[in-house]
């Protein structure tokens, strides 16, 4: 259990400038709740709030209903672990001391606080012959995993995360990304995470709240609501171009209509399907296997669909590609049909693009687009 809720909250800095400007909001216990917005809209203010880096001037942060500012900032970030931009990671010391450090500084003994941080290492996916090795002679990505490794080392409720992954090119950072939903799924942390960039925070949020400049919420709701129904020009416009297709990331293909009798085994004779009024035809190989579409008007004279040389073929996977996924893979088939499998890479069968129109209808009718 670990909600945090701002309660009216306002950062006046010592200059006058403010920051934060009666910020009320709930951080939802065991999800991902992104801060986006432009630059100096009051992210990093927000974030450091909750665990008092930064003391708001005016309203309240309730953690579990408790104030913060009773809570006395050691005691409070012993539960909150906290990740920055290019890791902050002690230079130096070696990688795995870097993680044991706060175990340690909890009492456990040396052993323990080691086998702690080797254990956390290689949950976040690092090789674990670079633990002995000093942060500057790890890649920006490594360092990062090493930063989330760190602040997961006292098994805190709470995740504080700050631009994480922003000081890594575009790979690495994907790969950062998935890795953080993986370790979530297990984990269930309750995660504040603060970037500028939307697509991250649409791929990350369970809930993205947008804050415009002087810390004031223009729209907090699921990715795919904000792209749905953008509240305003300020929302819509930081959302980008593309929206109505970004959004079809989060809308899953089970509506998806799917034929069963466009798939052929190859081992059938050619024969066999030329009098079929479908100009393409999926064929399967003996496991049910996809292994590309034929042009039924252009199929040898005689022989089996093994004969036929199979043109590539985009798929998806049943109940657990988007819609966006599917409509994908018909852009990948000259059929401009896409082979729907299961997890195992079997076919199901075959949306049509008549199909996915069809779906497609209903998505941009409950839009109210
Ligand atoms: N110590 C400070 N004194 C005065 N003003 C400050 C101070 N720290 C931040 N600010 C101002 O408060 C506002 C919000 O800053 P904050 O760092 O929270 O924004 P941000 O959304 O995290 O920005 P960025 O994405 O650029 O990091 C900005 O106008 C900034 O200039």
């Amino acid at each position: 259990m670990r909600m945090i809720t701002f309660d009216g909250v306002t950062k006046r800095y010592a200059d006058g400038t403010v920051a934060v400007d009666h910020l009320s909001l709930e951080v939802p216990t065991g999800e991902i709740t992104v801060f986006v917005g432009p630059s100096g809209c009051g992210k990093t203010t927000s974030l450091r709030m909750i665990n008092r880096m930064i003391d708001a001037t005016e309203g309240r942060i309730l953690l579990d209903g408790v104030d913060v500012k009773t809570i006395d900032p050691p005691t409070l970030r012993r539960g909150i672990g906290y990740v920055i931009q290019q890791a902050g990671l002690f230079p130096h010391r070696k990688i795995v001391d870097n993680v044991a450090t706060v175990p340690h500084l909890l009492g456990w003994d040396r052993k323990k606080a080691r086998d702690r941080a080797m254990e956390l290492l290689e949950r976040v996916g690092l090789d674990l012959k670079l633990a002995d090795r000093y942060p500057f002679q790890l890649s920006g990505g490594q360092q990062q995993r090493v930063g989330v490794a760190r602040a997961l080392a006292a098994d805190p409720p709470v995740l504080l995360m700050d631009e994480p992954f922003s000081a890594v090119d575009p790979i690495v950072r994907a790969s950062l990304q998935e890795e953080l939903l993986r370790l979530q799924a297990e984990l269930n942390k309750t995660i504040v995470f603060v970037t500028h960039d939307i697509d991250e925070a649409v791929k990350l949020g369970d809930r993205v709240a947008v804050l415009r400049v002087g810390g004031h919420l223009a729209q907090l709701d699921a990715p795919s609501t904000l792209l749905a129904r953008p509240a305003d020009d300020f929302v819509r416009e930081f959302l980008g171009r593309d929206r109505g297709i970004r959004r079809l990331s989060f809308v899953t293909d089970e509506g998806v209509r799917l034929r069963t009798d466009l798939t052929v085994p190859a081992s059938a004779e050619i024969s066999s399907v030329r009098d079929t009024a479908e100009p393409w035809l999926a064929v399967v190989d003996e496991e049910n296997r996809p292994l590309g579409w034929v042009s039924v008007k252009d199929l040898p004279e005689s022989g089996t669909l093994a004969d036929a040389r199979p043109a590539p073929y985009g798929t998806f996977v049943r109940g657990r590609d988007s819609l966006r996924a599917a409509l994908d893979a018909t852009l990948l088939s000259p059929s401009r049909s896409a082979i729907a499998v299961d997890d195992s890479g079997r076919v199901e069968g075959v949306a049509t693009r008549e199909a996915l129109d069809e779906a497609l209808d209903k998505v941009a009718g409950g839009a109210g687009a």
